[in-house]
């Protein structure tokens, strides 16, 4: 069986990007983890799966699988690819469009210049619903002996849970260390997106990010928006930010408790293919 993807990136967090609205595509971890691989598939961070909406007033559906395998609930910088897939494969000629995702959905707005405005949806800060094991909802959290360390982090979801972590330097964070022990802590039933926040000024950070399922990419959109609303909600950050990852630069709005927050930043398309593997 062949496969048409698309390969595309958001500053540098890399994607297959998959049209399932005419044909379900049921991709079992196995195979999913086989496409992610860099060696004996096609390598990306995540597999996108554009599907037809599940709700009335939807214009799709959107999957996310990690390179991992496992599924998440968003990705923003897959969102803003999604939009140029869609509107450049012919799916939609609509400058906006809504996309029902696993808890929730969220709107995409073309902002021109293969830039596009993700509203990601309301942060979420109860505990049980990041899900965080063991606390009551708290402004930040410690743990300790994680990789030999005690942490301290905020902690919060928008469609999928991130623990946040202030730092001096994001090049000289343990993120190679303290990452993957905090991602599959037992305090995360569903493990966690570890972002490592450098504040250089109140509408200005840096970040880097050890994903769940992919480990550190060069951008996290969803991550620079849980550090950007850490950091407003803890008083530290403007309601509009400037996000310096590795990949490249995202700009975070958020307008405070209740309110949607916005993402937005560049979509690259790099090449489409055929996998013809059976694997
Ligand atoms: N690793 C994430 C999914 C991808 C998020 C990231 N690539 C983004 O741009 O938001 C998770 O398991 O929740």
């Amino acid at each position: 069986m062949t496969l048409a993807f698309t390969k595309m990136h958001g500053l540098g967090n890399d994607f297959v990007v998959i049209d399932a609205t005419a044909t379900p595509i049921d991709l079992d971890t196995a195979r999913a983890r086989r496409i992610a691989d860099r060696r004996f598939g096609i390598g990306c961070d995540q597999i996108l799966l554009v599907e037809p909406a599940r709700s009335a007033d939807a214009d799709f559906g959107y999957r996310i699988l990690n390179a991992d395998g496992s599924e998440s609930g968003q990705c923003g910088n897959g969102a803003r690819c999604f939009a140029r897939f869609v509107r450049e494969n012919g799916l939609t000629d609509r400058d906006t469009i809504t996309v029902d995702i696993r808890d929730g959905r969220m709107v995409i707005e073309t902002l021109g210049d293969h830039h596009y405005r993700v509203a990601l949806g309301v942060p979420e800060f109860d505990p049980a619903r990041i899900p965080l094991a063991g606390f009551d909802a708290a402004p930040d959290y410690s743990l300790d002996d994680v990789a030999g360390s005690r942490v301290t982090f905020a902690a919060l979801a928008i469609g999928n849970p991130h623990a946040v972590l202030r730092v001096a330097d994001v090049d000289t964070a343990a993120v190679d260390t303290i990452g993957p022990a905090l991602e599959s802590h037992p305090a995360f039933p569903e493990r966690v997106n570890v972002g490592f926040l450098e504040p250089l000024a109140r509408d200005h950070v840096r970040l880097r990010v050890f994903e769940r399922g992919a480990g550190e990419t060069l951008a996290c959109g969803s991550g620079a928006a849980a550090a950007v609303v850490a950091g407003i909600a803890a008083g530290d950050l403007d309601p509009t930010v400037a996000v310096d990852l590795p990949g490249g630069r995202a700009r975070v709005d958020w307008a405070g408790p209740g309110e949607p927050v916005f993402l937005s930043g560049p979509a690259e398309r790099v090449f489409d293919g055929k996998l013809v593997s059976s694997g």
